[in-house]
């Protein structure tokens, strides 16, 4: 081996999924329950060593985005004062918000980008980039793809958030890699009362600042999904002494939903300042549909956990469903299209719809019935395609973020699996989850 293959860092590939809200999306921002499980469909983030160590490459072509920076460009001694680190192992500390300063030295580095969306991602990555790694951190060739529709309500922005974040968090030391594969329970779990913070927490809690940089204002609902996997009742504790109470549903049941995309694009941080504003303009009214849709989460919750879950239960979390809806609708984050869908599944009588995620387009759920026939199921998709609207098969309570070593993948496809170009130029989701998964037993799951 010579000296410059002993230097080369590995390749590896980290992945997150998207996830789904069942019930509660917005009123979690202001602290109330809220229940979300993670979908099969999921983004990825290839890591690369660059041929030249002091170049960090970006290339994100879901938005069109390729940027590089020189790393010995970055602010790293002017930012160093800002970063707050723990007082035992150094490691970097989350901030209740964003640090001012460090988003403003960084703005020398984004001075060239004059798309919007590519400012935000370009933000994202060097804010997390400069606490999680370091000057020595050698340049590496960041490549994003993504089978989740983007801006849609199914939690993008947190899936890369969390991508952004563990990828980091193991280039920089702060994470070893994840030892359990895809069918393996966790060896050893976490001792909650253990002061140090567990891998899968480190990454949840800075993909939660990657999710700020995104849209402002996140309750951090996708981003524990998008990190742990599985299904959800989340609920932010609006005081930053507590933690965020996370509790796994390990036993959800087995309810059949329909995910329909209007493909109408929209903006979760201007939804969400949306809803910010109607609770400034009429506290008490807002107070009271947010209490209200932190009710019915409690109870969709109570009834989610019942042993034996059958249909009586999932007749009363249809009409939660549709009260959620309504709820959403008058918060003003429904559109024209969400409710095409949700008068088309009403009139073919296939279940109870609701807008997902942030609203205002993006995603709808419906929640269908045990009695529904595949037919009718399908007729209603092809009623959905003439309108445009796209239907999504997937299933409910994946695995969380996971990491790909190139160690674990044979020589033989090592050097396709872990290419730029390769992995840029797949078509299909098929294809991006074959290559990016090469065989799915081989990942392993923090
Ligand atoms: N594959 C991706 N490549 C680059 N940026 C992405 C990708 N997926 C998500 N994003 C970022 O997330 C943003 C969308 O987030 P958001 O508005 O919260 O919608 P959602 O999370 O529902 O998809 C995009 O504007 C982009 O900045
Ligand atoms: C509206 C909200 O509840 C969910 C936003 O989800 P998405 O970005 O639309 O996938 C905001 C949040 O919880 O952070
Ligand atoms: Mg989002």
């Amino acid at each position: 081996m010579t000296k410059l293959d002993e230097e080369r860092p590995a390749s590896f590939c980290v992945s997150a999924p998207g996830k789904v809200i069942i019930y509660g999306e917005h009123a979690a921002v202001f602290g109330k329950p809220a229940i979300a499980a993670a979908l099969s469909l999921r983004a990825y983030l290839q890591v690369t060593p660059n041929d030249d160590p002091n170049t960090i490459t970006l290339d994100f072509p879901d938005i069109g985005l390729s940027q590089s920076w020189n790393r010995h460009d970055l602010p790293w001694e002017d930012i160093k004062g800002y970063i707050q680190r723990s007082s035992s192992d150094l490691k970097p500390l989350v901030t209740p918000e964003l640090i001012p300063e460090i988003t403003d030295l960084l703005s020398d580095a984004l001075d060239d980008i004059d798309n919007r969306m590519h400012y935000v991602l370009c933000h994202c990555f060097l804010y997390l980039y400069v606490h999680l790694c370091s000057h020595d951190t050698l340049g590496m060739h960041f490549t994003a793809r993504s089978t989740l529709p983007i801006g849609a309500g199914l939690g993008s922005s947190a899936s890369t958030a969390v991508c952004l974040a563990a990828s980091m968090a193991y280039l920089g030391g702060h994470v070893e890699r994840p030892v359990t594969g895809l069918n393996e329970r966790v060896r050893s779990p976490h001792n909650k009362h253990h002061a140090i913070i567990s891998p899968a927490d480190f990454i949840d809690e800075w993909s939660f600042v990657g999710e700020k940089c995104f849209h402002g204002n996140p309750s951090g609902i996708d981003n524990a999904v998008a990190t742990h996997g599985g299904a959800v009742m989340f609920q932010r504790t609006v005081s930053s002494i507590n933690p965020n109470v996370r509790t796994n549903m390990r036993n959800f049941p087995p309810i059949k939903l329909l995910l329909t995309n209007t493909k109408v694009p929209r903006s979760t941080a201007e939804l969400v300042g949306g809803v910010g504003k109607m609770n400034i303009e009429f506290p008490q009214v807002s107070q009271a549909i947010l209490d209200a849709i932190g009710h019915l989460s409690n109870e969709a919750y109570q009834l989610m956990i019942r042993p034996g879950f059958a249909e009586e239960e999932l007749l009363i979390l249809q009409k939660l469903v549709n009260i959620n809806h309504g709820l959403l609708v008058s918060m003003g984050v429904s559109h024209p299209t969400l409710e095409q869908i949700k008068v088309i599944t009403d009139t073919n009588k296939i279940g109870a719809t609701k807008l997902t995620g942030a609203g205002g387009g993006g995603c709808a759920i419906t929640l269908i019935g045990s009695d529904v026939s595949e037919e009718k199921i399908q007729a209603t998709i092809k009623q959905f395609e003439v309108h445009g609207f796209e239907t999504f098969e997937t299933s409910l309570g994946g695995k969380g973020v996971g990491l790909l070593h190139e160690s674990d993948v044979s020589l033989e496809t090592r050097d396709r699996v872990f290419s730029p170009e390769v992995f840029q130029s797949l078509g299909s989701r098929k294809e991006i989850e074959n290559l990016a998964g090469v065989d799915q037993q081989v990942w392993k799951f923090w």
